[in-house]
């Protein structure tokens, strides 16, 4: 407190941070490895604000893992302010962060989520591959079940019934296929059912074109974050459970407004590996208040 004014005084630390994007997913990524950060969810949002603060989709912390044999902790959080479990395009951003600034020399790392050990590995072309773990298709309270041979569910949104594939990659996916997804109605229906009664955790709504059995276009309306560019964990979510259903057959390039992943998955427990590229925009720091 002022002693003359009698008013509290702001107190102002300066946060370094990293800008990235993963085909166009943006991230800022904060080194709380070296020494610890801690981030309340108002400090978050006002720093995801594209308008008055730095603008991303998702803030990714570097920290020192809490188990045994792992290299890193990274954890993330959505624009909203809420922690979530998982994040692909970020994974890849994670490690050209931890090699670039030089937290590790080891090409292959095994990373501590919120749900599991990930094991992402940096490419001698640059590209990084991540073994996503295995998808799970859990029907997350979806109501009615359309067709079981399909595994799908429909889910009555608005005024449409919708046919989904639910699936997990340690965070929660419902993915609808549309004739085409310039025309889909992501704006709309998205946050319906981002937000619909059946998924108390929230979902990710994913929209997959199907051009053939080894290309899809997708647009995921993300939990917390709004339409974003690309999805990393929702295109293994759509390829997953394309590939489940009989749609599709791996490998399967997902392109997506910002750009291209590879996903392959053989089926059965196996897990989901993703291949794309990770980039750093810009590097920069900023007051905020503790
Ligand atoms: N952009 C991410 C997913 C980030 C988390 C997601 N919004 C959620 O709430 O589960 C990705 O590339 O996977």
């Amino acid at each position: 407190m002022c002693g003359s004014c009698r008013h509290f005084k702001a107190v102002f630390m300066k946060l370094s941070f990293t800008k990235m994007q993963g085909i166009g997913n943006d991230f800022i990524v904060v080194d709380g490895y070296s020494r610890p950060v801690s981030l309340d969810a108002d400090t978050i949002r006002r720093l995801a604000d594209r308008h008055f603060g730095i603008g991303f989709d998702q803030l990714l912390l570097v920290e020192r893992p809490t188990v045994e044999g792992v290299d890193f902790r990274y954890r993330i959080f959505n624009a909203d302010g809420g922690e979530v479990e998982q994040c692909g395009n970020g994974a890849r951003c994670f490690v050209r962060y931890v090699h670039d600034k030089s937290l590790t020399s080891k090409r292959e790392i095994r990373v501590q989520t919120a749900r599991g050990i990930i094991l992402p590995r940096l490419e001698d072309n640059g590209l990084v591959t991540v073994n996503m773990g295995e998808p799970r298709f859990e029907p997350a309270e979806v109501p009615f079940i359309a067709d079981r041979e399909a595994m799908t569910y429909l889910l009555q949104v608005a005024d449409q019934a919708l046919e989904i594939s639910v699936a997990s990659m340690g965070n929660p996916h419902a993915v609808t296929v549309v004739e085409d997804v310039d025309t889909a109605p992501v704006e709309r229906l998205g946050p319906l059912v981002e937000r619909h009664e059946r998924f108390p955790q929230r979902v990710n709504a994913g929209f997959m074109q199907i051009v053939d059995e080894h290309h899809i276009r997708l647009r995921v309306f993300e939990r917390g974050s709004g339409e974003t560019l690309a999805c990393g964990t929702g295109a293994c979510a759509a390829v997953a459970s394309g590939i489940r259903r009989g749609l599709l057959q791996s490998p399967v390039r997902v392109a997506t407004r910002g750009g291209e992943l590879i996903i392959a998955w053989e089926g059965g427990g196996q897990p989901v590996w993703m291949t794309g590229p990770a980039e750093t925009v810009f590097e920069g720091s900023i007051d905020i208040e503790v």
